[in-house]
């Protein structure tokens, strides 16, 4: 059987997969658990809209007005089921004049386990993000604790009290209305801005030198400018200029060094904002200090070297400017 739909087809995909549970659309063939489940009365008691007792032929009804109401985006009954077994079901109806309203139940043999609120967990997170609801209500029986702890703990509170007749017991009953506000989603943490002073070194041909990073470095293999980061109280320019001697054996002078661009780039675990200097005069002949391969590449051919993600605007700027 196919359970599941696409976002064409609801606006919404489904199903939704928890730890233990999946919650999918019902199908025809669970009329029967259905129906088994929920004519028992200590299930049945606790809902409002079903008769008790109660017969296969309604669950087939309601199975198939929950699949026209998914296609319609009117409401979202679902099946909870574990391991391919049906334990439950669980709904969302948008109402029109009212908040949408979450209602759910699990078979008696199943209570205990914590999976109502599993899935109601899922599902309010799933009608968040899929369908962008944020205010979501609930009405509980006044004497089905149970369910106000479930409710209480996906942070729903007690909006109000009221009464409401429920086909089961065939009387009105009174109920406790309940409300949750959706937390909205965290924003990302803030990443330290790293700065990193980086030069394109251009010889006499108008060649430009890539090096390498080495193995076991962050980005290894890839190419870069040549530079680093800055010790504390540096300047960039005589952060660039020890980077220089350091890496590549070679002595040049603060006035040698030219802004040119900068990249601003979010790694995963910092901001790197990188300016970059051209330098065309230097003393001392380039080779590799530090056992990275080095490379003279023509300003046309710079594509043919792979280099971190921040770079690629900067080649592109470096071959127009060259
Ligand atoms: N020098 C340089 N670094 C670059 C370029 N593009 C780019 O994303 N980066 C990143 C890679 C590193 O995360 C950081 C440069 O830091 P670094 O070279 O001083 O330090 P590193 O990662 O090699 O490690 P370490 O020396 O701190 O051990 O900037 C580039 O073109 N040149």
């Amino acid at each position: 059987m196919d359970t599941s739909t696409s976002m064409a087809a609801t606006g919404a995909s489904l199903p939704i997969v928890t730890a233990r549970l999946l919650l999918r659309r019902l199908v025809a063939e669970d009329a029967a658990a259905v129906t088994r489940l929920v004519n028992d009365y200590s299930v049945a008691g606790n809902l409002a809209r079903v008769p008790f007792p109660y017969r296969e032929q309604l669950a087939q009804e309601w199975i198939a007005s929950a699949g026209a109401q998914i296609d319609s985006k009117d409401a979202y009954h679902l099946a909870i089921t574990r391991d391919g077994a049906l334990v439950g079901c669980i709904g969302l109806t948008l109402r029109r004049n009212a908040l949408p309203e979450i209602g759910y139940w699990i078979g008696r043999k199943f209570w205990g386990q914590g999976l109502a609120r599993e899935a109601a967990a899922a599902l309010l997170d799933w009608a968040q993000t899929e369908l962008g609801l944020v205010e979501v209500e609930a009405d509980v029986l006044t004497d089905n604790l149970a369910s106000q702890a479930v409710l209480r703990h996906l942070g729903f509170v007690e909006s109000g009290s009221g009464v409401q007749q429920f086909l089961s017991r065939n009387r009105k009953m009174p109920v406790l209305m309940f409300r949750r506000v959706a937390e909205p989603p965290k924003p990302p943490a803030p990443k330290p801005v790293l700065l990193v002073v980086a030069c394109a070194l251009v010889d006499s041909d108008g060649r430009i030198l890539l090096a390498q990073r080495p193995k076991g470095k962050q980005l290894e293999g890839l190419w870069e400018f040549p530079g680093g980061k800055l010790n504390d109280g540096e300047t960039p320019e005589a952060a660039l200029i020890r980077e220089l001697r350091e890496e590549l054996s070679i002595e040049t002078q603060e006035s040698c060094l030219s802004p040119l661009f900068f990249a601003s780039h979010a790694y995963e675990k910092f901001h790197l904002l990188m300016p970059l200097y051209i330098c065309r005069k230097w003393q001392g002949r380039v080779t590799s200090a530090e056992g990275q391969a080095l490379a003279w590449v023509r300003p046309e051919k710079l594509a043919d070297y792979p280099m971190p993600p921040a770079d690629v605007p900067l080649v592109a700027l470096l071959r127009d400017f060259l």
